[in-house]
């Protein structure tokens, strides 16, 4: 196997929908042989089209999925796909309703060889709009699941009254400006979940308005602007120290604009790991740079005198 195949989290609270959502994923992309990481075997409710299991412990399906179990570290499992006969050209990774989908995330950005062999096209969030808010009361799991998430789907809308809603999507917005949210029912949508990256951490940038900021909840996001062109060395030093030793930011995107390259750079850090890619020409397009910051008790003047005091 060649190609880099791209890798979609789903994340959740207990009991969202994320199998239902897997199963539509499924029946919907009948073109794509997905491999499916699920905690236990047996949540997916896919066995009457079950035809074999492996002795590696890899279920086949009959539309040409494999399905196997996160009953080892995911780094183990990922390697037994790898070297299995089958193939496979999209991977879906279910996480547990109490996952933290950052060091999910974070061994498929940072781990060398699986660098090369897959990308991390998205991170899918299941929220459920009937007790979204008594499960975000209970710990920081759920904050940090909206934190990490592309995409969104506020599910359960058939269960849920038009105000609750409101206030949901709200407060997932203000925790996370640069997600997408999207109401559904049984996590039914018409909206590309998979090979979503090239929509591209610019356009959620884009919209998101200069120093916003949430209101009374832990978990809040900062995002910043700076038309000046930043030192690459002083920002290296800063995003190490406060993205790698400082647990506070959980997750941050950026565009780096620098005056040594035509091309803007691309920031994407989960956990405690981030990297730099190289990213589109600027053109004719006017320089800037532009963060997002997700995190618990962040400073936001701290963050932009740090940040500033890295500029040219
Ligand atoms: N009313 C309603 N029920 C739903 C909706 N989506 C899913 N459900 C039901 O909610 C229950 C949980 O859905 P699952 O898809 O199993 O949720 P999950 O996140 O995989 O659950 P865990 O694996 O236990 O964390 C099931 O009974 C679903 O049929 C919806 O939009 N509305």
């Amino acid at each position: 196997m060649n190609k880099v195949i791209p890798v979609t989290i789903l994340t959740g609270y207990l009991g969202a929908g994320k199998t239902t959502l897997l199963n539509n994923l499924i029946e919907k992309h009948q073109d794509k042989n997905f491999a499916v990481v699920e905690n236990e075997f047996g949540d997916i409710s896919i066995d009457d089209k079950l035809v074999n299991r492996s002795s590696e412990g890899i279920y086949e399906l009959s539309n040409g999925c494999v399905c196997c179990s996160l009953n080892t570290e995911l780094g183990n499992v990922l390697n037994k796909l790898l070297v299995s006969k089958h193939d496979f050209d999209h991977v879906l990774i279910e996480a547990t309703g109490v996952a933290d989908p950052s060091k999910i995330a974070s061994l498929i950005l940072q781990d060398l060889h699986f660098q090369s062999v897959f990308r991390l096209d998205g991170v899918i969030c299941l929220v459920d709009g009937v007790n979204f808010f008594q499960a975000l009361e209970k710990d920081d799991v759920l904050a940090r699941q909206v934190a990490y998430a592309d995409v969104v789907l506020l599910n359960k809308i058939d269960a849920s009254d038009s105000e609750e809603l409101k206030n949901c999507e709200e407060r997932i917005l203000s925790t996370n400006p640069f997600t997408k949210v999207v109401k559904t029912k049984n996590a039914e949508t018409d909206l590309p979940l998979l090979d979503i990256k090239s929509s591209g951490i610019e356009k959620s940038l884009n919209s998101v308005v200069t120093g916003s900021s949430s209101k009374k909840h832990p978990v809040k996001s900062y995002s910043f602007e700076f038309d000046k062109p930043f030192d690459p060395q002083k920002l290296q030093m800063w995003l190490s120290f406060n993205l790698q030793m400082d647990n506070r930011i959980f997750r941050a995107k950026g565009i780096i604009y620098l005056s040594e390259t035509s091309n803007k750079l691309v920031l994407q850090s989960v956990a405690n790991d981030y990297i730099i890619d190289k990213g589109d020409e600027w053109g004719n397009e006017k320089k800037s740079s532009k963060f997002v910051f997700i995190g618990k008790d962040l400073d936001r003047n701290i963050i932009y005198e740090g940040l500033e005091n890295c500029l040219n």
